[in-house]
């Protein structure tokens, strides 16, 4: 199948410090990918690489290829702010705006994409809380501040959020290690959902959670991927003894 995203050669510095060194990988779509690697091993600069987030870290530099729909990001006459929203992101620590509406968090970006009309705003904010499992919380709610909200339903308002302007594909950092195990798991059952609609790439610090909601894993070490493939794979028979060591505990 043709990859929905596809990175070639990928390094990342943060001025003198090599955080990714020459990552390669291909993205099916409809499919979740886990980044899993110990702290520091350069996750979440890679992950924050594939939607041009670096362009607002001071002394960050991304070079090689990323191509979304075979199309470079990082062509100059690319538009960051477009490609983030063909590329969405979901962060660690929920992060509604914690004064707008339950309505006006989710169809936030749809209005700065220039959408007024309120029928259309409504079905886009209806469809997207119903695929973020969160409509029948909060349909009598939608007035009330997005702060209002339990944890739990705050990181899925965010999912709601980033999902409404219809992404090809969905970035998650560590996007439940803010919640309680409940929460936790309401999100992981919503990702196999998610999936139907959009193409997940998350990093994660557990491996139970790679293992429970992946379709392929990669493993970080120092800034290199070490190995990728099908996540039964690398979890019963990985290739690499550094991987092995990493998923049997023996550090990280
Ligand atoms: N904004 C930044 N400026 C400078 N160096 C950074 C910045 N962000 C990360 N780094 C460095 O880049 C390397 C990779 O960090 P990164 O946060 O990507 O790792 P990670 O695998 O996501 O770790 P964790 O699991 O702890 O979140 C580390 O050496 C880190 O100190």
């Amino acid at each position: 199948m043709q990859s929905i995203l596809s990175c070639k050669n990928v390094d990342i510095h943060y001025g003198a410090n090599h955080a990714v060194k020459n990552v390669s990988m291909d993205v099916v779509p409809g499919t979740v990918n886990a980044l899993i690697g110990p702290s520091g091993c350069g996750k979440t600069t890679f992950l924050r690489a594939l939607n041009r987030m670096h362009d607002l870290t001071p002394g960050a530099r991304v070079t090689g290829e990323i191509l979304l729909d075979g199309e470079n990001i990082y062509r100059p006459d690319v538009d960051a702010v477009a490609i983030r929203r063909r590329v969405g992101m979901v962060f660690q620590k929920p992060n509604p705006f914690p004064t707008m509406s339950v309505m006006d968090n989710v169809v936030s970006g749809l209005r700065l994409a220039g959408m007024k009309n309120k029928d259309q705003l409504m079905e886009a904010c209806e469809r997207a809380l119903r695929q973020a499992a969160l409509w029948d919380e909060v349909k009598d709610r939608l007035k009330l501040p997005g702060s209002s909200l339990s944890g739990g339903q705050q990181q899925r308002l965010c999912i709601a959020r980033a999902l409404a302007v219809q992404p090809e594909i969905l970035l998650m950092d560590e996007p439940t290690s803010a919640l309680d195990p409940q929460s936790t798991a309401r999100i992981e059952d919503l990702m196999a959902d998610l999936k139907k609609v959009t193409t997940i790439i998350i990093v994660t610090h557990n491996m139970q959670q790679a293992g429970r909601v992946s379709d392929t894993t990669s493993f970080f070490l120092n800034g290199d991927m070490v190995e990728r493939g099908p996540t039964s794979d690398i979890f019963v028979s990985p290739r690499d003894e550094r991987t092995e060591a990493y998923i049997r505990g023996r550090f990280g």
